[in-house]
């Protein structure tokens, strides 16, 4: 028996290394002599540190030269071994360490691994052989799911889909050393995946058709996906070396597509998030977490719900707090409803999250039950007046040291915090709606704010399966920061002649889940009405004689108040910037009434409307919400250009395949970014949003240098990743 370890296993030590093809070399020359051993009756491959593998070190995918191609021999010289080969699968088998089983005779796994090919997650496709033998090996169904969706499955659906010829709860090595023993002298020609056929469907080409549609509508412009189908259809259409030659091809134009690329600094952008700094000095490597044994949510509307079912979720104990009984039964009714739902998803369902008992989730109207929580959601409206009333009240009655989180999209923090009498426990919470399962939270530290809060949320954000981003306190923090100006831009864009439609259109063709007027009308034109009420740009207290279009000296729109006065607030009021089948539907069709109101209203105002092409509709938006990030990257509000990405593509829709909006604006180039907000500016004095940020300006001025280097040119101490 030859035992082969794999080097390129181990996590993560040996990613940074750039594994597969340094260390191919020296699989091939392991295998060669284990075949020419007559002592050697059968060979086991498995990996170290109970992790079998996770694929190719992505860092290598950046150099054109080392794009792992070398692990195909590998998994052909396993194959054809004369020798059985068995793979014993202990923690993950992913991308190329799931082709490299693939090529095995045979595979036995722990019961608690994991499989999958997430080569598609990257912008990539399986690049050895990986399309060519699954399908060969479970189907082309499952095989298309696995490889479009780059799903992990757990060993008990590796076994069902027939995967994995067995799985163990025990010692996975000696059970695979136990098969390869018994398997000695049996035939492994039918062993051989790459000599099977792919089992036929009787719809075959009706199946693929459908599967590239419905890849073509998900990916919204993401390439990786539909490349994926395409080589899997190669392997149903021609022999196995001509699908592997087909998958060689597109996975080299996926290589070279540019959308791996934003993929890949996605991936690494996410866990450098995780490196979070502060100033003075806090950072992840010294601030430690408090432990959170139970928790508490104020307030059960929309946010409050999600909030609570995602600490459930995650195991948490918590007290759900309400006003009064009323909104408290309306509360849990909406809470329960969604926790079955969730529990529906789940393995074990309802027994599994526990949330009919009392100890796991109890509903209340009494604020002394607070008493012994570690840590409280403050989830209710955005209204400073009575969060600081409510901060008041949690800083009598909470124990010493639990921390007092809020829910806010914008509001000050250190004003909230102020309320208490212990500010360096307050912090923000931004969840995005449905709260349990949109994946970002924007953690907001105030200037008091203790590394061990910061710590302990964003440990709560992972033990949610958040992605957790620690950001400064300004109004709109980071993300709604950035959109305010890329949602002025669409509104302006209106009034100078363009529709609803056309600018959503062009923002969804970019890749955005929603256009904004679209995302307007879901959020409800209301929310923003009453915040521009209370900041008196609108309404009642707005001092009299200020010109229509005007505020602050700057140029305003007035179409949103407008279309609130009329009481079109989007969906819920089934009118907004589109109209709807009813009030609460959600199919927008483009409106006519709207249509004819934006023609008066520009004649009102003396506009002359004119063509917007697509072009001045993308820059505009996109470049305008940018503009804002190089300020607020200048002001030290989040530690580097990552964050807002990280950011945008988990809150706010941005197509994950162009990376984040500072990595597109890389991608396009800093100069043209800065001459095309030049341009804008010139012909719009009046809107600030347009007018170039100095840092891009400076940037621009030292040759545009690569996106992790901008930090550096920063001269004031900004917080480090
Ligand atoms: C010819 C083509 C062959 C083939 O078809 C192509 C491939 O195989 S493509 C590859 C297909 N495979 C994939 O796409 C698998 C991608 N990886 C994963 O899905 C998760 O990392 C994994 C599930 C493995 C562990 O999750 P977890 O336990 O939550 O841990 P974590 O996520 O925090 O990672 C820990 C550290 O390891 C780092 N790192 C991880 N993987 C890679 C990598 N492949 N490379 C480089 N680095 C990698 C990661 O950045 C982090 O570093 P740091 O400096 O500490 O921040």
């Amino acid at each position: 028996m030859f035992h082969a370890q794999i080097p390129f296993d181990r996590i993560p030590h040996q990613f940074k290394s750039g594994l597969l093809c340094r260390s191919s070399q020296s699989e091939k020359d392991g295998l060669k002599k284990a075949d020419a051993d007559p002592s050697v009756k059968a060979v086991m491959i498995c990996g170290e540190n109970g992790k079998f593998s996770a694929g190719a070190d992505i860092r290598g995918f950046s150099s054109p030269k080392r794009h792992g191609v070398a692990l195909s021999p590998i998994v052909s010289l396993i194959e054809s071994s004369e020798k059985p080969v068995v793979a014993a699968i202990e923690g993950v088998a992913l991308g190329g360490g799931l082709e490299v089983a693939l090529g095995c005779h045979y595979r036995v796994a722990h019961a608690k691994a994991r499989m999958g090919l997430p080569e598609v997650t990257i912008g990539l496709l399986p690049g050895a052989e990986g399309t060519q033998r699954l399908p060969r090996l479970i189907g082309v169904p499952a095989a298309l799911d696995m490889i479009t969706t780059g799903k992990h499955i757990p060993a008990t659906e590796a076994l069902k889909l027939g995967l994995v010829d067995e799985i163990v709860e025990e010692n996975t090595i000696e059970a695979a050393i136990r098969l390869a023993n018994k398997v000695i002298g049996q035939p492994l020609e039918p062993r051989r995946l790459s000599l099977k056929p792919v089992p036929k469907l009787p719809n075959m080409e009706a199946f693929l058709r459908e599967a590239l549609v419905k890849v073509k509508r998900q990916a919204r412009g993401c390439l990786a996906p539909e490349l994926c189908v395409q080589a899997v259809r190669a392997a149903t259409e021609r022999p196995f070396a001509e699908g592997v030659r087909r998958e060689r091809e597109l996975f080299g134009l996926l290589l070279s597509s540019g959308q791996a690329q934003a993929l890949q600094y996605a991936f690494f952008a996410e866990r450098a998030v995780r490196r979070w700094a502060a100033p003075g000095g806090a950072s992840w490597s010294s601030a430690a977490p408090q432990p959170v044994r139970k928790a508490a949510v104020i307030g059960l509307g929309t946010m409050g719900r999600g909030i609570v079912t995602s600490l459930v979720k995650a195991n948490i104990p918590v007290v759900a707090l309400e006003q009064d009984l009323e909104y408290l039964n309306k509360g849990r009714k909406a809470v329960m409803l969604l926790l079955e739902r969730e529990a529906m998803k789940m393995e074990g369902g309802a027994q599994t999250l526990d949330f009919h008992n009392p100890a796991r989730l109890q509903f209340t109207v009494d604020f002394d039950l607070l008493c012994d929580v570690d840590l409280v959601i403050e989830a209710v409206f955005e209204n400073m007046a009575l969060k600081k009333e409510i901060f008041h009240k949690l800083s009598k009655i909470c124990k010493p040291g639990a921390l007092l989180c809020t829910n806010t999209s914008a509001l000050n923090i250190d004003e909230i915090a102020s309320a208490t009498n212990r500010p360096q426990q307050v912090i923000g919470t931004h969840f995005f709606s449905p709260a349990h399962v949109m994946r970002l939270l924007e953690i907001i530290y105030g200037r008091h704010t203790s590394p061990t809060a910061i710590a302990t949320a964003m440990q709560l954000a992972k033990a949610l399966k958040k992605v957790g981003v620690v950001v400064g306190n300004c109004f709109g923090f980071v993300g709604n920061r950035m959109m305010f100006p890329y949602v002025q831009q669409a509104v302006f864009l209106l009034e100078e002649g363009s529709r609803p439609e056309a600018v959503d259109q062009v923002l969804e063709d970019f890749g955005f889940k929603i256009g904004p007027f679209r995302m307007s009308d879901l959020a409800g034109l209301d929310v923003g009405w009453r915040s521009r009420k209370e900041q008196g740009l609108t309404g009642p207290s707005l001092a009299a004689g200020t010109p229509a279009r005007q505020r602050h000296g700057q140029r305003y729109s007035p179409l949103p108040d407008l279309l609130c006065e009329q009481g079109r607030f989007g969906q819920k009021t089934g009118k907004g910037w589109y109209q709807y089948e009813r009030a609460g539907g959600r199919t927008a069709t483009p409106d006519p009434w709207l249509h004819d109101f934006l023609s008066q209203y520009r004649d009102t105002h003396g506009i002359q409307s004119r063509f917007i092409d697509q072009e001045e509709i993308l820059e505009r938006c996109l470049f305008s919400l940018i503009n804002e990030g190089f300020a607020i990257l200048a002001e030290g509000i989040a530690s580097g250009p990552e964050h807002l990405d990280v950011i945008y593509i988990n809150g706010y829709g941005w197509p994950k395949h162009r990376g984040g909006p500072m990595f597109y604006a890389s991608t396009v180039g800093l100069p043209r970014v800065l001459a095309k907000l030049q341009k804008y500016s010139e012909a719009h004095p009046d809107v600030p949003g347009l007018r170039p940020n100095a840092f891009l300006k400076k940037l621009v001025a030292v040759r545009s240098p690569p996106l992790k280097e901008w930090m550096s040119y920063l001269s004031h101490q900004s917080p480090k990743l």
